[in-house]
Order: structure tokens, then C-alpha cells, then sequence
């Protein structure tokens, strides 16, 4: 079952907004279909050999970088991708929808399902906690149920296979807390067996050590809107499906199934942190609190501040919410709250639908509304380390990320009283109306556009932005360093660490680490001080503070890294990720190979890794473990990333670089592109996700650095 693939469109919008549409047949020949969905959809996407023959590296880098601009939303100015790999998001798409009785139009509905079928495990048929991962209780309940909800038969082979491997890891009761708090809701699961998420935390002084609004963002904002429903006990009303299901992803009879006992049950396979004995006593109290003291007055009081703190956080994310979890739950309480006819409820289900995103398995719901800023930002970038942003055949392309990147920075204020941090001056990960600061994007965007603002080349575009403007982005970064008693001088995700890491022992979610708070994060530490000092060169704005915040966040990068020279990736897979950015930002303080102990432990662990074949590789079994894990063979991304940090380190053997540079060209095919390996990024240390813009943009950056760095061109072939 499919739909026919030439008749989906992608729309987008000036900033960035993604939307699949399927259009009528009859209206194929007058708006056909770009060269930008096709490559997305893997049908007849145009790929004419590449202009010329690669002979050497630059030639192969101006036909990688003539593909990729080939594959760029003109109108948008965007790279849009399926942002895809997480099997736990699309539950929440299609729960909202049954819950509030939306319709789920019927290409997207086939879609959906087509994805699940091809995701299977060819083995056992179930799902894991992401696309590669080994069948989990979570993966295969949640998604066997969307499946059902979806209209499958119980009957139909995918369902039947699902159903016994979902038995022989103990049926349904083992899904962790955010997979009971979706079947609870969906009337498929008692509330009694959930673990409470107390609504009541919202009222607490902000004072209070553990206040939710220290929190990491989104554990903040699913735990609001999940919270919410938790306590309230919400839950659909039953239909004759719902009954069905009940009957097919348990054990035993529904009837039979003592939820209460089994609050903490969770499948061994799925456990990848286990709660702490205090989480189970409050826990236990909490349980009892709810059943015998709680007063009415209490309940009400607090989901209504909850409800008032998801209205503003709608307001200041235009009703996306940050991410999809967060996102679906919220649309059910907009829908509880306000009704089917409700603004607020209506525009962010509608809104839903920018998760959602085509490919050539189905229609997926991706791990956010897109990396539009994030891609955009290393795309221009790039282009300039690698020397060829003023090639003329370019331009455009560049000019067009340009334009998105000055759109996209934030120029308001989040509505007062919903603990957000000044964001004026940042930017966001995917688009401007989500809303999030996130301080890496803030410190690549504002490095992108003073790259084209203080280019030659670019002359004409200097008065599209005032650079005064990144006066603002400066003092938002400033103020996400880390300075008081946590983590010295490094830099976190979204905000500053606002609370102690001992929060994770109240850690509910089973299936992800570090999720609590913020953590410092190398990555983000060190894209934050090459942002920062790029800006100081062409701006004495705060020269003495960003000095000083600079100086700090070197010294925290040298602390975070391990006795064998490595450093822990938390964004990407996985050391040869952290390293190449470790690398850059010593290097962007003149610390380089010969100079620096730090720099060359970093780069000899990179060498210690270089596998037979002249590249790196690295699988998820690395991030997860905590330990280098080597693939058998090298890939594309993992290569461009160890030749990038080592080239810039001034490594001083050039043939172990020119061993990476051969892997990445031997790679190539001829219409300039490269091709999909495997997952490139990972969140919470146990969840992989796909960059596909990765696997152009690290090559185009490594291949300009080596030629300029050693200036070949015939001798490299
Ligand atoms: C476990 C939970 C809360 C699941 C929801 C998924 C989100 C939390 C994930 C999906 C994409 C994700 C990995 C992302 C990030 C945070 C967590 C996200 C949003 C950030 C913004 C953190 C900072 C990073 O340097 C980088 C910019 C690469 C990523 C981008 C994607």
C-alpha cells in the first residue's frame, strides 16, 4: 500500500516551515515537482553525471558542492530533510488525533503506516526506541498501537508478528512511564498503574531547588503537558477499537492485568535507567497523596497553572511547542480545555503537521520541525572554509541560507512569566517560531552571517543586516555560560544550568539518561566560543567579557576531555564528533599540534581510530557505551569529522589526513552526491537520529580545508 510518490509536494515558507502536500493528479503537469523533492523521495530526482570527470580533490569538492546546492528549497533557502530516526514520536500524532476526533487525511494516513511496515525488525517484527535500535516494549507497543488506530486489521502479518514479539517480551505492562501515560489516555491502560507526574510541582516557589522550570527544556514541557493529563486521570472514552486493543497488547485479559502492582514495571530490555530507590518512595507517597489527601481545590488550582504555563509557552512557540513529545500531549490539553472548536486547540494540531515528513519508507514524524537554522549555518560556513563561497555558481545558493539565517534570529521577547530567558539576538535549531534558543545555533548563525557580511564576494548583501544586531546574540551567549556552581565556564544546550544534576535521581522516563537538567556539553562549549571569537575580530562589542567567558570555556574543554585524549560526542556519533569540534576551538585560540599537550593527546587519540582503509567510522553502540566503538568499515561523516579536527590542529603527518580525504572521494559518486551510511547524531546518549545534510556538508568542509591547506591539485588523485 502507497501512495503514488510524484503527487507530494513540499511546501515551505519564508521561515522555514515544512509541509507535505498531495496533490490531484491533474495538477501534477502544471505544478510538477522540484528537484529538491525528488532527491527527498528517492524517485526520478535529476542526476546528470557531474560537469567534470573528479580528477582531483577540488573537482571533487565542486561537484559535491554543485549536488548539494542542486537539492536546496529555493523558497525558502532551506535544505529541508527527514529529520527522522526516533520511533516514539509518531504515537503522539496519532493519539492526538483519535483523542480529538481529527481526521488524519488519508495520504498521510497511508504514509504512516507504510513507514512502520518498512521499520519492522525484518526478524522479529517489533520496534525499537529508534529506528536501528533492537526491538523494545516501547517501540513495538507504541507503534503496534498506532498501527490499529490507524485502521491495520489485528489480523494483517505486520500486526500479527508484532503482537507475538510484543507477548514474548511480556505484553504491554513493561512500557516505560511516557508509554503508560499514552496508553492510560488512550484508555488502554489504567491510570492507577502510571507513576504520578504531580501538576502540583508547578506551584512550588521558583525558589525550590527542584522547581520543573530548572529543568531541561523539554522534560519541562512534556512533563507540563503529560502532568497535566496525569493528574487529571484524562482519558478517551472507549470505542469498540479501543476495546479490541486492550485485548491484543497484554498477557493476560485486560480484566486481569493489575496495574496498580505494576507502576514500576518496565521490559529489562528497554531499561536504560533505572529509577532510584527515592524516586520509588516519593513515588509511593505520591500514590497514596493522590488516593487519600489530595483535595479537589488542589488538583484544580494546579492543572490550572499548568494550563496557564502551556498557554504561554503556545504564545512564544506560535503553537508549535518545542518538540513533537511535548507538542502532542499539549494538543490534547488545548483540546480538553477548549474544546473541538477551540483557536488554540485547532492551530496546534494543525501545526502538527510540520513534523510530519516524507521519504522513500512512508511518512515519518521527525525528532523536531526540521534542523533548518542548524543545516543552514554550517552550509554557509562551510562553503567559505572550503573556499569556494565566491565561485559564482554558488552565490545564490549561499545568498538564499543567508537570507534565511537573518530571518530566523529571534526579535521578541518571551511573554513574561513563563521562565524563559532573554532570546532576543539568538537563534533556534530548526525554525524562528519555535522559539528555542539553542546556544550552538545562536554561535554557528551569527559566525555564518558575519562570514558573508564581511566577505568581498557578498559586497551586496552587507546592507540586508546591521550587525548590531548580533550585540544581542553576544549577550544571550554570554549569559548561557556556565558560572555559578555547576560545570565552570562551559556552555549547556538551551539555557545555563539552573539546577543540580542529583535531580536525575527523580529521572521517571526508564528509556533516557541525563534528561533532568542541563549539562555542559563540549560540542556546544566549543561552537560557542568559535562564534564568540569570530565576532571579537570584527566587532569590540564586550571584548573584555567575551575574553574572559572564551578563556573559561578553553579551560572547561581541556578539563572535559578523557585520559586518552578523547571527548564524549552527546550530539553526534560520537568521539570523532566531539573531537573535531574540540579541535577547532583550540585551534581558533592558536592551539594546535605543536604547541598543545591537550591538542595532541586529542589528535592521537583520533589517529589511534583511523581504520585499514584510510577513514573512521563509529557506530551508536559508542554513545551508549561510553566507550569509542570502530564500525568495520570507515564512513563518509565520521571521516570528514576526524580530517577536519586534525587539519585543523595542524596535525603534522599529511598522509594520514590524505588516507581520510581518499576514503571521503573514493566515496563519491558521480553526480557529485554521497550516499546515506548510517545514523550520524544520537540525543540522551541512547536514541539515534538521522543529519542528512551531514553527508554533504563535513565532506565539502574537509575537502576545501585540505586543498587550501595544502594547496594539491593534480597530485592528490
Ligand atoms: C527524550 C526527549 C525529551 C525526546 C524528544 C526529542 C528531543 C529532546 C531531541 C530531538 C532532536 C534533539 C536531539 C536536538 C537537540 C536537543 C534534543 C532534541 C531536540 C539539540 C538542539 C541540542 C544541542 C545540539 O548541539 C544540537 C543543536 C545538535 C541538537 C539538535 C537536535
Amino acid at each position: 500500500m502507497s501512495t503514488d510518490l510524484s503527487r507530494w509536494r513540499l511546501r515551505t515558507t519564508k521561515l522555514g516551515a515544512q509541509r507535505w502536500e498531495y496533490i490531484a493528479s491533474s495538477a501534477t503537469s502544471s505544478d510538477p515537482q522540484d528537484a529538491c523533492t525528488k532527491y527527498l523521495l528517492n524517485t526520478d530526482c535529476p542526476r546528470p553525471p557531474a560537469p567534470i570527470q573528479p580528477k582531483t580533490a577540488a573537482q571533487a569538492l565542486l561537484n559535491g558542492a554543485t549536488f548539494f546546492t542542486s537539492i536546496q528549497d529555493d523558497y525558502s533557502g532551506t535544505w529541508p530533510v527527514q529529520y527522522k530516526g526516533p520511533m516514539f514520536m509518531t504515537i503522539g500524532y496519532v493519539a492526538a488525533a483519535y483523542f480529538t476526533g481529527s481526521n488524519i487525511p488519508e495520504p498521510v494516513r497511508i504514509e504512516l503506516i507504510r513507514y512502520l511496515v518498512n521499520t519492522a525488525n525484518p526478524v522479529d517484527g517489533g520496534w525499537g526506541l529508534h529506528e536501528k535500535d533492537k526491538t523494545t516494549c516501547f517501540g513495538t507497543t507504541m507503534n503496534y498501537v498506532v498501527l490499529r488506530l490507524l485502521g491495520l486489521p489485528a489480523d494483517h502479518p505486520v500486526c500479527k508478528k508484532a503482537r507475538e514479539t510484543l507477548m514474548r517480551i511480556g505484553g504491554a505492562i513493561g512500557c516505560p512511564h511516557w508509554g503508560k501515560i499514552w496508553l492510560a489516555v488512550l484508555n488502554l491502560y489504567r491510570w492507577e498503574g502510571v507513576n504520578p507526574a504531580p501538576t502540583e510541582l508547578f506551584v512550588l516557589p521558583y525558589a525550590a531547588p527542584i522547581h520543573p522550570m530548572r529543568w531541561w527544556v523539554h522534560t519541562r514541557a512534556i512533563y507540563l503537558a503529560a502532568g497535566y493529563l496525569a493528574t487529571a486521570k484524562s482519558q478517551y472514552a472507549l470505542t469498540p477499537l479501543l476495546e479490541e486493543i486492550r485485548q491484543e497488547i497484554f498477557v493476560t485479559s485486560f480484566e486481569q492485568v493489575d496495574f496498580a502492582s505494576n507502576r514500576n514495571t518496565v521490559c529489562e530490555i528497554d531499561l536504560y535507567y533505572p529509577h532510584s530507590r527515592l524516586l520509588n518512595v516519593l513515588n509511593w507517597f505520591m500514590v497514596k497523596y493522590e488516593k487519600y489527601a489530595r483535595p479537589n481545590w488542589l488538583l484544580k488550582y494546579s492543572n490550572k497553572r499548568a494550563y496557564e504555563l502551556i498557554l504561554k509557552d503556545m504564545e512564544n512557540t506560535s503553537y508549535l511547542s518545542i518538540a513533537p513529545v511535548s507538542g502532542a500531549f499539549t494538543a490534547i490539553v488545548l483540546y480538553l480545555e477548549q474544546g473541538p472548536q477551540g483557536k488554540g486547540f485547532q492551530r496546534s494540531f494543525d501545526n502538527m503537521a510540520e513534523e510530519l515528513f516524507m521519504g522513500p519508507q512512508g511518512m515519518a514524524v521527525m525528532g523536531t520541525n526540521g534542523s533548518q537554522v542548524w543545516d543552514d549555518a554550517f552550509a554557509v560556513q562551510y562553503f567559505f572554509a572550503a573556499g569556494i563561497a565566491g565561485n559564482p555558481i554558488f552565490k545564490p545558493a549561499i545568498t538564499r541560507a543567508f537570507r534565511f539565517l537573518v530571518r530566523s534570529q529571534f526579535d521578541t521577547e518571551c511573554s513574561p512569566g513563563s521562565f524563559r530567558d532573554p532570546r532576543k539576538g539568538a537563534w533556534p535549531f530548526s525554525t524562528k517560531e519555535q522559539g528555542y534558543t539553542v546556544s550552538d545555533c545562536t554561535a554557528e548563525s551569527m559566525k555564518a552571517i558575519l562570514m558573508v557580511i564581511n566577505s568581498d564576494d557578498y559586497k551586496e548583501l552587507r546592507s540586508e543586516f546591521d550587525p548590531q544586531r548580533l550585540h544581542d546574540s553576544v549577550d544571550v551567549l554570554l549569559s548561557l555560560q556556565n558560572v555559578g556552581s555547576f560545570e565552570y565556564g562551559s556552555f549547556a544546550s538551551y539555557e545555563r544550568i539552573k539546577a543540580t544534576p542529583l535531580l536525575e535521581w527523580i529521572n521517571p522516563a526508564e528509556v533516557f539518561g541525563n534528561i533532568m537538567v542541563e549539562y555542559p556539553y563540549v560540542e556546544c562549549t566549543d561552537s560557542t566560543v568559535l562564534g564568540l571569537l569570530y565576532f571579537s575580530r570584527h566587532d569590540s562589542y564586550r571584548k573584555d567579557d567575551i575574553k574572559r567567558a572564551v578563556d573559561l570555556a578553553i579551560a572547561y574543554i581541556a578539563r572535559a576531555q578523557n585520559p586518552d585524549g578523547s571527548w564524549y560526542g552527546s550530539w553526534g556519533i560520537c568521539y570523532t564528533y566531539a573531537g573535531m569540534f574540540a579541535l577547532e576551538a583550540l585551534a581558533e585560540v592558536g592551539k594546535t599540534y605543536a604547541n598543545s599537550e591537550v591538542v595532541r593527546k586529542g589528535c592521537d587519540f583520533l589517529v589511534s581510530k583511523q581504520l585499514p582503509d584510510g577513514g573512521w567510522g563509529e557506530t551508536m553502540a559508542g554513545s551508549e557505551t561510553h566507550k569509542y566503538v570502530s564500525s568495520k568499515e570507515s564512513m563518509v561523516v565520521q571521516t570528514s569529522w576526524s580530517v577536519i579536527g586534525l587539519i585543523l590542529a595542524k596535525y603534522p603527518k599529511q598522509e594520514v589526513i590524505k588516507g581520510g580525504i581518499e576514503l571521503i572521494l573514493s566515496r563519491q559518486q558521480k553526480s557529485g552526491e554521497w550516499l546515506y551510511e548510517s545514523d550520524e547524531g544520537v540525543f540522551n546518549h541512547s536514541c539515534a537520529i538521522e543529519y542528512p545534510n551531514y553527508r554533504f556538508l563535513f565532506p565539502i568542509k574537509a575537502i576545501g580545508l585540505y586543498e587550501r591547506t595544502y594547496a594539491l591539485t593534480s597530485d592528490n588523485e
